[in-house]
């Protein structure tokens, strides 16, 4: 199974953000699995930056257990999974993953939620000191995301209630560089997650709980936190499976939208045919170890009776 050149009209947001491109993944002669049972054998795949690639499949064929792998969450049992030719030996930053299952934090307030992985992604000076964040450009959500990662601390509450969560931080009374960092560091990512919850349609629900969303805006705070801390690769396991016909529509607009711009490279697993047809720029279909390109991706009006006949074949 291998996969080309994606073709670059279809990249997102590629041309518009030539300087922050997707990470390429490959998978070279993987075998993966669980416990030294191997799922999939032979796997050679390669996603390209800023490409859209839907898995499909039929059930208990291992699309879940590829996605873990491409995440480096599951070692393969042979061969080697690459991200931009480097080995992945474990979960990172730069891979960021999207669940159906609600796997928002409940006890944290929407906000802090999306402001999670810009806490935890903190940037480290060699010696472990704590580095300046990064300025933050104010070009909206894709410009300043990692404007917030350079201090953690924001605590459990993580809606700015608590306090630095620094252990040996002066107080206000003698403010070092460092304390004075980190509240810019905490501001920045307070504006980075109003600025992606505005961009999935939640300003307005940002101190709310998961609790008091429904599901779909419960899907739109997922991909907010996926997205917030500028990830080069989004890998989603059926990210909109439990969403009834319409809502599922419009996240798969949504998705769309706000990948625009980031050039990330997105790797979807789901049942669905048609979303994987309209969101892919090909579609792997790892029951019958095949990659088909889509002509037309993302656009609703293009109807492909050959090719959902073949996906459907293969399930
Ligand atoms: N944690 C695990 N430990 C052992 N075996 C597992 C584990 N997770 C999944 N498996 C097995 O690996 C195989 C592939 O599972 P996987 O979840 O990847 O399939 P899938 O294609 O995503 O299925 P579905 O479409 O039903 O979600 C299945 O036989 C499953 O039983």
């Amino acid at each position: 199974m291998s996969l080309t050149q994606a073709d670059a009209r279809t990249s997102p947001g590629a041309a518009a953000h030539p300087a922050r491109h997707g990470a390429r993944l490959a998978l070279r002669g993987v075998r993966l699995g669980h416990r030294g049972n191997a799922v999939l054998d032979g796997v050679d795949l390669t996603v390209e930056p800023g490409e859209v690639l839907a898995v499909v499949g039929p059930s208990g064929c291992g699309k879940s257990t590829l996605l873990r792998t491409l995440a480096g969450l599951l070692p393969p049992l042979d061969g080697v999974v690459e991200q931009d030719g480097a080995p992945v030996r474990g979960p990172g930053a730069d891979r960021a993953l999207v669940f159906q299952d609600d796997a928002l934090l409940p006890w944290r307030t929407v906000r802090a939620n999306v402001e999670l992985p810009l806490a935890v992604g903190r940037s480290r000076g060699p010696s472990g000191e704590e580095r300046a964040p990064r300025p933050s450009r104010a070009s909206g959500p894709d410009g300043d995301g990692q404007g917030g990662d350079g201090q953690g601390g924001d605590g459990q509450g993580g809606d700015g209630q608590s306090g630095d969560g620094q252990s040996g931080v002066p107080g206000r009374t003698g403010r070092s560089p460092v304390f004075d960092l980190s509240r810019a560091a905490r501001r920045a990512r307070r504006r980075t997650a109003a600025q992606w919850l505005e961009q999935v349609g939640l300003d307005g629900h940002a101190h709310k709980f998961p609790h008091q969303l429904s599901g779909g805006q419960r899907q739109r705070v997922q991909l907010a936190r996926a997205l917030a801390a500028r990830p080069r690769a989004v890998l989603m396991d059926e990210p909109f499976g439990a969403l009834d016909a319409q809502t599922r529509a419009e996240m798969q607009d949504l998705l769309v939208d706000v990948l625009a711009g980031t050039g990330a490279t997105v790797v979807f697993v789901t049942h669905d045919v048609d979303e994987a047809l309209f969101l892919g720029d090909r579609v792997a279909l790892l029951g019958t170890a095949q990659v088909v390109p889509v002509p037309n991706p993302r656009d609703r009006g293009a109807s492909y009776a050959g090719l959902r006949q073949q996906i459907i074949n293969s399930l």
